[in-house]
C-alpha cells in the first residue's frame, strides 16, 4: 500500500489541478490531498474561496481518496499524521526538495519527495492558473478603469 500526499491552495479548480492530482495518484495506491490554510498562502494574493470549500471540491475529484485541511501553523503536522510514502510537489512549487527531505528526516518520517509534471493548455481559451482565472474575471466583469469596458469587455 503506497500512500501519496499532494498539497496546494486549489482556489478555483481548473484542469492543471486535475492533472497534478492525477499525476500524484498514479505514483501510489492512495492519494491524500492537503489543502493550504489561508494563513500559509503567503507567496500570492489570498485565496478567493474559504479553505473548507476548497477542500470539499478537491475531495470530489476522482483521483483524490481523501482531502484534508492543512495545519494552520506547522505544515508537517498532517504529514506526521498521514505518514505518507511519497510527497509529490507541483511542477512550479517553490518548495525545495532537499529542504523538505531534511525536515522529514529530522522528524523520522521515511518518505520520498518527487516532482509532478506540468500541463500546457490544449486550446486557446483554456486557463490553467487560478490567478489567470481571477484576472479574466476582473477584466470581463470588473468596473470601468479595469480595462473591462464597464463590465462588458
Ligand atoms: C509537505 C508539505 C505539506 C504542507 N502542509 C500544509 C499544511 O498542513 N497546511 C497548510 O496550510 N499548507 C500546507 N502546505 C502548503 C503550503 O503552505 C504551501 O506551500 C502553499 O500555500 C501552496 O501554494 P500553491 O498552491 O501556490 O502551490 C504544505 C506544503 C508542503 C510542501
Ligand atoms: N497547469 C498546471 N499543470 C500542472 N500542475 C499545475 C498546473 N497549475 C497548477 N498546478 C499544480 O496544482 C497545485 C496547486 O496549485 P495552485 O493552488 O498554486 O494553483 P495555481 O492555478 O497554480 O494558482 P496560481 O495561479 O495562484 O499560482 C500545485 O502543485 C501546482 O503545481
Ligand atoms: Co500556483
Amino acid at each position: 500500500m503506497t500512500r501519496v500526499v499532494a498539497q496546494g491552495t486549489f482556489d478555483l479548480l481548473h484542469p492543471g489541478h486535475v492533472h497534478y492530482l492525477e499525476d500524484a495518484a498514479a505514483r501510489g495506491d492512495e492519494l491524500h490531498a492537503i489543502v493550504a490554510r489561508r494563513a500559509n498562502v503567503t507567496h500570492k494574493p489570498e485565496p478567493i474561496l474559504c479553505a473548507r470549500q476548497r477542500r470539499d471540491m478537491v475531495a470530489a475529484l476522482d483521483a483524490v481518496d481523501e482531502a484534508h485541511l492543512g495545519d494552520p501553523e506547522d505544515v508537517f503536522v498532517p504529514i506526521e499524521r498521514l505518514d505518507p510514502d511519497v510527497i509529490v510537489l507541483g511542477y512550479d512549487q517553490h518548495h525545495d526538495e532537499a529542504g523538505i527531505a531534511e525536515a522529514l528526516a529530522a522528524r523520522d518520517i521515511d518518505c520520498r519527495v518527487e516532482r509532478a509534471s506540468g500541463r500546457e493548455p490544449r486550446y486557446d481559451e483554456e486557463l490553467l492558473s487560478s490567478g489567470d482565472i481571477v484576472e479574466r474575471v476582473l477584466r470581463r466583469r470588473g468596473g470601468p478603469g479595469e480595462g473591462g469596458e464597464g463590465g462588458r469587455g
